[in-house]
């Protein structure tokens, strides 16, 4: 028989403070970059969403415009994960996302963000618009810097009877957060919330993974 003694077992406050600590501090020296073009404002509103949901995490997040990118990529360097955020022009890419994925050739050449984890988002005037297109030229971006893709993780909404079009994940995409913007309304009245929510949860997703990588 054992001389088993629960007290003398149990662990000190201070040794589980000091664990809470150490917790904390793994969460937050994660950082995350969302990288963003967007030529109307309706993608930064989105993208504004995904830094929240990163936030909301705990982790420490740069939000960055792509017209700013030549002050960030340290800041890229540095994250553990980035998110790309992009609207559908002409079913792809904008030309100035593009121009941001075509100016990171010199970090791809030394694969500087080999192992970092990875995500995106679109939005576009129409409920399809080809953005499907747009998440596959960011999952593909990727991959070409050997990074690791995260898929959105949400069951589709708005798909049965009962759904509606403020469900979650509205536009029912596996790849990365869609979200639609009426085209005859701006930034502060569309898209609508949903997408938003959508958007924060994407942001969520990344930062948990994330920390689980650390
Ligand atoms: C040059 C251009 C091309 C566009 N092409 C598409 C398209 O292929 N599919 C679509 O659904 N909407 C398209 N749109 C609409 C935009 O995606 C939509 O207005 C979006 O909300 C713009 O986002 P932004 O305000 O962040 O620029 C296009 C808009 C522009 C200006």
């Amino acid at each position: 028989m054992h001389n088993y003694k629960p007290d003398t077992l149990a662990p000190s406050s201070e040794f589980l403070a000091c664990l809470a600590l150490i917790k904390e501090d793994i969460v937050m020296s994660n950082s995350i970059a969302v990288v963003y073009h967007s030529g109307y404002g309706h993608t930064k509103v989105i993208a504004e969403a995904v830094a929240q949901g990163v936030e909301e995490s705990n982790a420490k997040v740069h939000l960055i415009s792509v017209d700013d990118i030549d002050n960030h990529w340290d800041d890229l360097a540095e994250a553990s994960a980035i998110i790309f955020g992009s609207p559908t022009y002409m079913g792809s890419v904008s030309a100035d996302f593009k121009g941001f994925m075509d100016k990171s050739s010199k970090v791809w050449a030394e694969q500087g963000w080999k192992d970092k984890l990875a995500a995106g988002f679109t939005n576009s005037g129409s409920q399809s618009g080809d953005k499907l297109n747009t998440l596959i030229q960011m999952s593909v971006f990727a991959a070409q810097h050997s990074m690791l893709w995260v898929s959105l993780g949400l069951m589709p909404g708005n798909n049965s009877s009962t759904a509606s079009p403020q469900d979650l994940n509205r536009i029912g995409s596996y790849l990365g957060a869609m979200a639609q913007s009426n085209t005859d309304q701006g930034a502060e009245e569309t898209p609508p919330n949903s997408d938003k929510e959508t958007a924060k949860e994407l942001g969520r997703r990344v930062a948990k993974i994330a920390a689980r990588f650390k």
